[in-house]
């Protein structure tokens, strides 16, 4: 249970810049030079309605040249747009894209390395979910509504300041009828979508999940006959999501409302103009700027209003990818050798790998290793047997440090295995498990995973397991393609790949997890005895249930109701 915190559904979303700056340092420079450009162009638009409005009062007074020279203005202020706007696009657009890299690798490095017991008690839809498509989603608001939302916010602010500067009485009476309906629909989205983005997003990640689960368990759901019953759980779970939709829509609608205020408030300037300015050409050209500005701030307070959705989303989704990368924590360094240790008192450590008085459960309060203490002595050979749901694997994964004891220590040569770096451990103590999994590739690639071995060793590998019948009966020898998840394999080859793999590795500890059950008996002995043969000063255990297996060893060790007892013990011995 000791090994890291679960994911939250909806974490937090205080302090999350925060906790993303260690993520966005790298690509502040970009980010900042995107952002300055996208506001540069929002002020070059910005400005185009004070053009109009001195175009106006120049057609009105007969000035010719007054219009030739702002009309160049207006000119350069387009293309003044277009260059800043094309450029700060692009800046952002390269900034967040390698912001995403970043998370998206930094996800994938941390959940590879992440302990096993984390992995084990989330569904794999809900992380894939989060380490891909929330991330995508990440990028999509980086590129496309970061530059929207800089050229609203900058041009509300320079609009705002174009029309002070022109009048600002009109401007006042603008904003002080303006500003109380903004500042009401805004608090009513703030109620309504507190919250709603993150259940939104958890229910999108647990539709996902349980559709990633049917067709992991498509073979069961068939042969069970259960696709319907898997179906109407699938939609039951979109159901939510439609409600989770719903909640968010609900709060965006509040936002449309300030379109209302968008013709009011234009009749309102034309008609304030006239009796506030008077009517002279001066007069017109600033209620023709008002008129535009005023159209130009609304569209952006209606961009940002429609923007304000995705920025909750995309801060609800950013909570949930820190949640992921903070729950799994960096990868460990690789640590150098371990030196020679000794124990506190100064005495020698005991060599070997020594279980002392492990606790484990995986729900708490129902313990599934209750004290468990046992030494393996370098060269060791032992079986351990036990009933179904004896704790056996649970023990093998202990032993090989993929859990993390609850109480107690698994230690080699006398150094703790949960506090080595995972290349060292691996070095120390191999586990191969029933269900050997495989990557997509050939049986070669599969054999050098991690053992980096060359076309010779494999086929000396090979060799010395007796497997060289089996490979030579495979349409491509080692490179036969072994499929997605090995589909294209049977069990039992899946099997042969992980202890040929095993016997590749080298470790000082060689755990067997029922590694041979699929494999057929001949074959299964003929591969236990060179594994045996070649462990030499190897430690080798084995979990069995056939009998033919478990004879083969003179040490037995049985788990029944958490606890181990050794056979021969001394008295049986004796
Ligand atoms: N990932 C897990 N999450 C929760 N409970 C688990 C998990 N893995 C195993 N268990 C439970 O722990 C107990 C011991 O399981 P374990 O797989 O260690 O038994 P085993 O002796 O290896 O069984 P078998 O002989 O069937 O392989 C069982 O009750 C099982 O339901």
């Amino acid at each position: 249970m000791g090994e890291g915190r679960s994911l939250q559904e909806a974490p937090s979303k205080r302090g999350l810049l925060r906790a993303a700056l260690p993520y966005l340092r790298p690509h502040l420079t970009g980010i900042g030079w995107g952002a300055g450009l996208s506001l540069a162009a929002s002020a070059a638009v910005a400005l185009v309605p004070a053009a109009a409005g001195a175009i106006t009062t120049a057609l009105l007074e007969g000035d010719t040249v007054q219009v030739t020279t702002v009309t160049l203005v207006l000119i350069g202020l387009a293309l003044a747009h277009l260059a800043a706007r094309h450029s700060g696009d692009l800046l952002l657009g390269t900034a967040g894209e390698r912001l995403v890299r970043t998370l998206r690798d930094q996800a994938a490095e941390r959940l590879a390395g992440a302990p096993l017991r984390f992995v084990e008690s989330h569904a794999a839809g809900e992380l894939v979910g989060r380490a891909t498509a929330e991330i995508a989603e990440l990028a999509g608001f980086v590129r496309q509504q970061t530059p929207a939302l800089l050229a609203s916010a900058g041009y509300l602010l320079i609009g705002g300041y174009v029309l002070v500067s022109r009048s600002w009485p009109l401007a006042l009476v603008l904003f002080a009828a303006f500003t109380p309906p903004a500042l009401f629909v805004l608090h009513r989205f703030r109620v309504r979508s507190t919250g709603a983005w993150g259940v939104e997003a958890a229910r999108q990640a647990k539709v996902a999940a349980t559709f990633a689960e049917s067709l992991e368990a498509r073979e069961t759901l068939q042969l069970a006959g259960a696709a319907r019953q898997w179906d109407r759980r699938y939609a039951r779970d979109n159901d939510r999501l439609l409600d989770g939709i719903a909640q968010t829509t609900r709060a965006l609608n509040t936002m449309t409302a300030i379109q209302a205020f968008e013709c009011l408030a234009t009749a309102g300037v034309i008609l304030l103009g006239g009796v506030l300015l008077g009517g002279g050409p001066g007069e017109v050209g600033t209620v023709v700027v008002f008129v535009l500005s005023c159209r130009g701030m609304f569209d952006s307070f209606i961009e940002l209003t429609r923007l304000a959705g995705s920025v909750q989303r995309t801060r609800a989704g950013l909570a949930r990818v820190l949640d992921l990368l903070a729950a799994t924590g960096p990868v460990p360094e690789s640590s150098g050798p371990v030196p020679e240790s000794s124990g506190q008192d100064g005495r020698a450590v005991e060599r070997g790998l020594q279980v002392t008085g492990v606790w484990y459960a995986y729900v708490p309060g129902e313990d599934v290793l209750r004290g468990v203490t046992l030494a393996f002595p370098p060269g060791d050979r032992a079986v351990v047997v036990g009933a179904t749901g004896a704790g056996k694997s649970t023990l093998a994964k202990l032993m090989a440090g993929l859990y993390a004891p609850d109480r107690g220590t698994v230690r080699h040569d006398g150094a703790d295995l949960t506090a080595l770096a995972p290349a060292e451990r691996r070095r120390r103590v191999a586990l191969i498990p029933q269900d050997v999994q495989t990557v997509r590739g050939t049986i070669a690639a599969n054999l050098a995973l991690g053992t980096g071995a060359g076309r010779a060793d494999l086929e000396r590998a090979v060799k010395l397991l007796g497997l060289d019948g089996w490979l030579k009966g495979l349409p491509d020898g080692l490179d036969t393609e072994t499929g997605a998840r090995g589909a294209l394999l049977s069990a039992g080859e899946r099997q042969l790949i992980g202890l040929t793999r095993a016997a590749l590795l080298g470790p000082a500890v060689l755990i067997l997890d029922e590694a041979t059950a699929d494999v057929d008996p001949a074959t299964a002995a003929l591969i236990e005895g060179a594994l045996e043969r070649q462990a030499g000063a190897r430690t080798l255990i084995v979990i069995a249930h056939r009998r033919a297996t478990i004879d083969r060893f003179a040490r037995r060790i049985e788990l029944r109701g958490g606890e181990a007892a050794t056979h021969p013990t001394p008295e049986e011995t004796t």
